[in-house]
């Protein structure tokens, strides 16, 4: 018997009030189900708000430092539950156990950045133009958000979004993605666990229905929102609709440079682990590979020979590199890509096909795929595939590979290797996206740095580092006279 999960809202377990349900499978064995999750409705939602609007007022009345011990007491659970939600999210999503090691550090690290970040929280004073006046700004909470996010960071990703936003006194309904609902759940145990009164924080499965349902609400005063850019498109039309705060991460078509004088080593060992880590599901992953001509072939050659070495399989398993596609439909999705690919032009010299040897038939496995012979306009150039396929792009010079990079609708990651520091510097100067790696491949963040891109990737806000704290606040400006008069601004200080 499949187990049967509940959403949890207002500090008590329950299940959906339509009594609807979804399964959540282990992509790598599709016929093994790990539960069945609440398909919440409107109401639920509803209810979800309402709870999160009931807690608020205690809550950020509550000194932030002691907020803040709340969530260094829940880094401490995720440190030590750290292999058993990493187990269980590979299960559950696929990708090997080491990066869900990883994928659970980044909670870990950015619950104590936010704890610490709760000893500061800092407006500042300035000099007034008038005399005996004080001029400051605070911070206050935004009130109550809602979480949205993807399913292929489902603890990492969350943890960005919930432990600042808890930080700052707001209170948080969080929605999963129905691909990793069981991963959220386990970053919310240790949350609960930690001491967080009821109705801080909210958990609501479900789908697009339970999203929307979560973005319209008028008890939602902002959103943050991790996915693909389409929905993150609707949703923020919503929220321009309904004056209402949102963040919005989404996809990304990320560029990996590599120039004549690189130090080739360490471009394949960075290449492999961009294009073909976490199966290529990663908003950051390295999407496309631009080549400097005289150095073209020999990576081409170099990097088939390693990406064959890869082994595929299930994430739990002690040797596996490669994990499954999340579902059949990014399956049918990545086969699609790679049937466009050849019949725009591209060569296929790596892989292509799903992958069904002994042992890997009842899950979504792909194999590794490398196309040559891209040109910039291309849809396997342009389009992001979220899967492990790689477009690899001649030029000749720093300049063209800086227009090839900038040529997509995308501006998440981008990488330059090269020894070369006036290229590099020219590199980080002129690549339009919202992180730069020089020497390192299109991925890995840390959590006291913001993340986040330009163009169709982002709106403007970032996740981490200090900046996520302006998303999480409302700046309140306050003017203190204790001159005793009237003073008025401009009119008694004009020099004219
Ligand atoms: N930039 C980043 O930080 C970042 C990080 C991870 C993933 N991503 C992106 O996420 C995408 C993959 O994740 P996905 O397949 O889960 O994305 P998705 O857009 O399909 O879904 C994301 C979330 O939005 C919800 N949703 C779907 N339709 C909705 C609607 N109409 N209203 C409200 N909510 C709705 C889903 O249920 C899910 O929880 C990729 O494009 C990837 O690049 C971006």
């Amino acid at each position: 018997m499949a187990t049967i999960f509940h959403n949890y809202i207002g500090g008590t377990w329950l299940p959906s009030s339509s009594g609807r349900t979804f399964e959540d499978r282990n992509p790598a064995r599709w016929s093994e189900l790990i539960g069945h999750f609440p398909q919440s409705s409107a109401e639920d939602i509803n209810q979800a708000v309402e709870a999160a609007q009931k807690a608020l007022p205690a809550w950020r009345r509550l000194p932030a430092p002691q907020r803040g011990e709340i969530l260094r007491r829940a880094g401490d659970l995720l440190r030590a539950r750290k292999n058993e939600i990493a187990r269980a999210m590979t299960r559950e999503m696929g990708k090997p156990f080491f990066e869900t090691r990883g994928d659970v550090q980044e909670a870990i690290d950015t619950a104590y950045y936010a704890a610490s970040e709760t000893r500061r929280l800092f407006g500042y004073t300035v000099p007034s133009e008038l005399p005996n006046k004080f001029n400051m700004t605070i911070r206050q909470p935004v009130g109550v958000v809602g979480v949205i996010t993807a399913w292929n960071f489902p603890v990492a990703v969350p943890s960005w979004k919930i432990f600042p936003a808890l930080a700052c006194g707001n209170t948080v309904v969080f929605k999963p993605s129905e691909d990793a609902p069981h991963s959220g759940m386990l970053l919310v145990q240790a949350l609960l666990d930690a001491g967080l009164p009821p109705g801080v924080l909210n958990l609501v499965h479900g789908n697009a229905e339970a999203g929307a349902a979560l973005v319209e609400h008028p008890g939602v005063n902002a959103i943050s929102f991790t996915g693909s850019s389409e929905v993150g498109a609707r949703i923020g039309g919503i929220c321009g609709r309904l004056h209402k705060r949102c963040s919005l991460e989404m996809g990304g078509k990320n560029p990996l440079i590599v120039l004549e004088d690189a130090d080739l080593d360490l471009v394949l060992e960075g290449v492999l682990w961009g294009a073909f880590g976490t199966t290529g599901q990663r908003c950051t992953a390295t999407s496309r590979l631009i080549l400097h001509q005289a150095v073209h072939d020999e990576v081409v050659e170099r990097l088939c020979a390693a990406a064959r070495q890869l082994r595929l399989g299930d994430g739990n398993q002690e040797d596996t590199n490669i994990g499954p596609l999340i579902n059949p439909a990014a399956l049918e999705k990545v086969q699609r890509y790679v049937e466009l690919g050849l019949k725009e032009g591209a060569r296929l010299v790596l892989g292509g096909q799903r992958a069904t040897d002994p042992g890997l038939e009842d899950g979504f496995f792909f194999k590794p795929t490398i196309f040559v012979d891209v040109t910039p306009e291309m849809r396997i150039a342009q389009e992001e595939i979220f899967g492990p396929v790689l477009s690899v792009l001649k030029v000749s010079s720093l300049e063209e590979a800086i227009k090839v990079a900038n040529s997509v609708r995308y501006g998440l990651s981008a990488s330059i290797y090269t020894r070369d520091l006036t290229k590099a510097f020219q590199a980080i100067q002129e690549l339009e996206s919202g992180i730069v790696y020089v020497n390192a491949p299109t991925i890995g963040a840390e959590a006291h740095l913001p993340f986040g891109g330009v163009k169709q990737t982002g709106n403007g806000h970032r996740e981490g580092g200090w900046e996520v704290f302006d998303f999480y606040t409302e700046t309140k400006t306050v003017y203190i006279d204790y001159s005793g008069r009237l003073q008025r601004a401009q009119i008694d200080t004009a020099q004219d």
